[in-house]
């Protein structure tokens, strides 16, 4: 708990000025209601003896209005560092979230990320917020109604505590178990919104397979889970508030059974008796908070603790000298923009025609998990002109784009752009170098527009033109009614997949890479789409290099190179004519239906290599 404390309380970093404000009004709120029972007892003795000095009510009706006010600001403090503290919170978590590497996010689920940055944030934001101050305050509340009754009453004194010591370790028992129910309980709401994302973004696929159902009860499971959570909550919180509720009545009670008789007998007056049992109950509001606080506090160490989780989750880091120091190969840097639509000369230069190829691999071996997927590879992208690479599935062309695009590093071997290591680049920098459409190419919720200037957000109206006729756009524009300005629905799900793939062509194209990535992109077209986008690609490569992974071999027949994959080997390089002459394998991947993975590959392997 004390460990834990320490983690909430570094959470008010730069907010401490206003947790000591709050703090100071609510303990001058305590103060002035501390006070208020000694002059009810001042006003009850001077009413004994007939009279009631006007000053007495005055004073005690301003404590009163006082107390109101002071409690009013500090609340509104409170308040207002909790959710300055839920803010920060969120924005670390978010921009964390964001920059998680690729291989770790392969491995958690979204919806449960999502949920410690909505959920958990405000369970953390109640327990930072409120429970320190009520917990300073309390305390002091505590003491000082403590103080004042072991003034007025030693003896009635030890009989309260007794009470009270008896609904504490009831209390205590209940407080424990907190902690570890409020972790479950945010673990399966973490679960629901992973599973609730999950069925949602495949709303057609659970309608196709008819899995409404199924995906109900598996997702009701998890709120299940949550409500069952929830009721021992419930349980913990009923144990503690008749626990607190008895100690308030017993104490009550023994301070008007044991100080009635006292007052009877003429040991204590009644003025006296009449503030005790108002300290009694004071003492008890505070304590019953001081309990509240606790909850909150553990309840709040459950969600941080999974917030926490994120955090050590590690992120990209921005790449330069990720393993080891800029290697000495003499280039110039590279720009990530040219200055137009074409790579510029200079960029040209840069990029290294002739010997420097834009993208380069040299004995490149990677694995996601233990199993290679590339084993040693090598083979270069010119400054210009079409790279196609071919394979039977699985045979890591796609890992390929995406050590390209960094989103993992190669165990072995070395990626270099216009000649310089990767590693030696910024990720900012090797982004800005390549640029990739996906297999399953993502459109993002939003217009037309939105989603071809994601990558230039203050791109020139010509420059939207280009890409837009770059990649065969233009038609469907000017066919929308309201052109570039029409939603495309979540996920890009009023488009057709051909049209999908096209936009994010053109969102690629718009930042002006040098390098331009493309997985399966005739995959979603008809024979009449996939030779228009042939013909897109054509232009395309005439600017810039273009790096093609393609299943259908008419896609990249008219590739200026082709690269057949298998098993994370180059199996042979070369035109299609040449290969079709020097390649069995490629022979039947052109003609006959692909051979799967291991098809008796591996020998001929190095005879076609060479
Ligand atoms: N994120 C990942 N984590 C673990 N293994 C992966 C991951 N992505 C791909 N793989 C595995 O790596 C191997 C190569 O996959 P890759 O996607 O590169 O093949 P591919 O040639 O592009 O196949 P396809 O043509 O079917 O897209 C496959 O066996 C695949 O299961």
């Amino acid at each position: 708990m004390v460990r834990g404390l320490g983690e909430l309380w570094s959470l008010l970093r730069g907010h401490r000025r206003s947790v000591a404000a709050a703090t100071s009004l609510t303990m001058i709120g305590t103060g002035v209601g501390v006070l208020q029972p000694l002059l009810v007892m001042k006003v009850i003795d001077n009413a004994q003896h007939g009279r009631v000095p006007m000053w007495l009510i005055g004073a005690l009706l301003g404590l009163f209005v006082g107390q109101a006010v002071i409690d009013t600001a500090g609340h509104y403090l409170l308040e207002r560092t909790g959710q300055g503290v839920l803010l920060g919170l969120r924005h670390r978590l978010i921009d964390h979230l964001l920059r998680l590497r690729v291989r770790v996010v392969d491995t958690r689920r979204i919806g449960d990320q999502i949920s410690r940055a909505n959920a958990d944030t405000t369970v953390v934001r109640e327990a930072v917020a409120y429970s320190f101050t009520a917990l300073v305050t309390s305390l002091i509340g505590v003491v000082g109604a403590i103080a004042l009754m072991v003034w007025l009453n030693p003896w009635l004194f030890l009989l309260v505590l007794g009470v009270v010591m008896v609904a504490g370790v009831v209390v205590l028992g209940a407080l424990s178990r907190i902690r570890a129910v409020s972790e479950r309980g945010q673990a399966s709401v973490g679960g629901m919104t992973a599973d609730l994302e999950r069925a949602l973004a495949a709303v057609r696929t659970v309608r196709a397979n008819r899995a409404e159902r199924r995906e109900a009860v598996r997702i009701g499971a998890h709120a299940d889970a949550a409500y069952q959570a929830g009721i021992r909550m419930a349980k913990l919180d009923s144990i503690i508030a008749p626990a607190m509720q008895l100690a308030v009545q017993g104490s009550v009670l023994v301070v008007l059974l044991v100080g009635g008789v006292l007052v009877a007998r003429g040991s204590a007056t009644l003025g006296s008796l009449v503030a005790f049992l108002l300290y009694a109950t004071y003492l008890v509001m505070p304590l019953s908070q001081l309990v509240e606080s606790a909850a909150t506090i553990q309840r709040g160490l459950g969600a941080l603790a999974r917030v926490n989780a994120v955090f050590t989750l590690p992120r990209e880091s921005d790449g330069a000298a990720l393993r080891g120091p800029l290697r000495t190969v003499p280039a110039a840097p590279v720009r990530p923009r040219p200055a137009g639509y074409a790579v510029s000369s200079a960029r040209a230069r840069d990029a290294g025609t002739g010997p420097r190829p834009a993208v380069e691999f040299r004995d490149v071996t990677f694995a996601y998990t233990t199993i290679p997927v590339l084993r040693g590879i090598s083979f270069q992208v010119p400054t210009r002109g079409q790279v196609a690479l071919v394979g039977p599935s699985g045979a890591g062309k796609s890992t390929v784009l995406e050590l390209i695009e960094q989103f993992y590093e190669p165990d072995e071997g070395e990626i270099l752009f216009a000649g310089r290591d990767v590693c030696a680049l910024s990720r900012q920098e090797a982004r800005g170098w390549v640029n990739l459409v996906e297999q399953n190419t993502p459109v993002l919720h939003g217009t037309l527009l939105d989603n071809i200037v994601y990558a230039a957000p203050d791109a020139p109206a010509r420059d939207i033109d280009w890409v837009l006729s770059a990649a065969g756009l233009t038609e469907l524009v000017e066919r929308l009614p309201r052109g570039l300005h029409t939603p495309v629905g979540d996920h890009g799900v009023l488009l057709s997949g051909g049209e999908r793939q096209r936009v994010a062509i053109a969102r690629a194209l718009l930042p002006k890479p040098a390098v331009l990535l493309l997985d399966e992109p005739t995959a979603q077209l008809d024979a009449v789409h996939e030779r228009a986008l042939t013909r897109v690609m054509r232009g395309i490569a005439e600017e810039r290099a273009l790096l093609v992974i393609a299943h259908r071999i008419s896609t990249v027949r008219a590739a200026d190179q082709l690269i057949v994959l298998d098993q994370g080997r180059v199996l042979a390089q070369g035109t299609h004519e040449d290969l079709l002459t020097a390649s069995p394998f490629y022979r039947r991947l052109a003609g006959g239906p692909i051979p799967p993975t291991g098809d008796g590959v591996s020998a001929p392997a190095v005879a076609e290599r060479s």
